[in-house]
């Protein structure tokens, strides 16, 4: 089976400085795959030319074997099946859990139908469902501004799966967290991964340890090394530029 995600020689370079210089990695379905290094290694633009927020200058970036996500908008790239979690929070605080992951759930179908459509019975179970499922059920009518920082994370990682992605990007996702609501984060994670790949940017190795099934490493726009939290622990070019400095 064709990897979901498969980037081959991305390169990003902004007015001259270049952010990505040959990037090649490849996403499995169902992986939990960390992107971790230095601060300024390329992650995050990586993130952006996947999600169409940033234009590659060379190399292509292939989802499922058979969309090129390089040549197509950012909400094309939605619409096949990426989605992405941004840092900054995007929930309306004044609405609820569940009218938030509503109105998630019919900006994919445009806006048109948003203003006028009613939701069926099916789309209200789903929402419910998927409250359960972010561990915010008992809260899905309590305005969001009342939760807490790990439930507004969820409430956004909610938000991105009413789509039904196939590819999940997220950017520091506990970034804040309670030692408990990084755990929770981390199931929930493993529990998303059941029908869609991860792909995850992080900085703190007790998560990925925990919760990667594999870790990518990059370094001044390239991949440096990848595989188990285990073999990436072991490799001296990563020691030095990355693990060796936190410790
Ligand atoms: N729009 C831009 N214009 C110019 N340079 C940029 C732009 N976006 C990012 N960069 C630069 O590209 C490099 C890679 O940035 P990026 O945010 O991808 O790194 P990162 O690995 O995600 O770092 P961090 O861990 O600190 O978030 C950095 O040197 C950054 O300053």
């Amino acid at each position: 089976m064709q990897p979901i995600l498969s980037c081959r020689d991305v390169m990003v370079d902004f007015s001259g400085f270049k952010a990505l210089q040959g990037v090649n990695l490849e996403v499995d379905h169902h992986e939990i795959l960390f992107l971790i290094g230095p601060n300024g290694a390329g992650k995050t633009t990586l993130l952006d030319v996947i999600c169409g927020k940033t234009k590659s200058t060379n190399g292509e970036v292939r989802f499922a074997g058979e969309v090129t996500l390089t040549k197509l908008s950012e909400q094309k790239i939605v619409h096949h099946g990426v989605a992405r979690k941004f840092q900054a929070p995007s929930i309306f605080l004044q609405l609820t859990p569940f009218e938030n992951l509503e109105i998630a759930m019919k900006q994919k179908k445009g806006f048109l139908s948003m203003l006028f459509a009613k939701m069926t019975q099916t789309q209200e179970e789903k929402i419910e469902q998927l409250l359960e499922r972010i561990g915010l059920y008992d809260v899905r009518h309590q305005p969001s501004s009342s939760l807490s920082h790990g439930q507004k994370q969820w409430l956004e990682i909610g938000m991105q799966l009413i789509q039904e992605p196939r590819l999940l990007l997220l950017d520091e996702p506990i970034a804040g967290m309670s030692g408990e609501e990084r755990t929770k984060t981390g199931q929930l994670i493993e529990e998303i991964a059941k029908e869609c790949s991860v792909l995850i940017v992080e900085h703190d190795m007790d998560f990925v340890r925990n919760f990667s099934t594999k870790v990518v490493v990059m370094h001044e726009g390239k991949v440096l090394c990848e595989g188990s939290m285990d073999e990436i622990q072991e490799n001296e070019e990563v020691r030095n530029v990355y693990l060796g400095r936190k410790g």
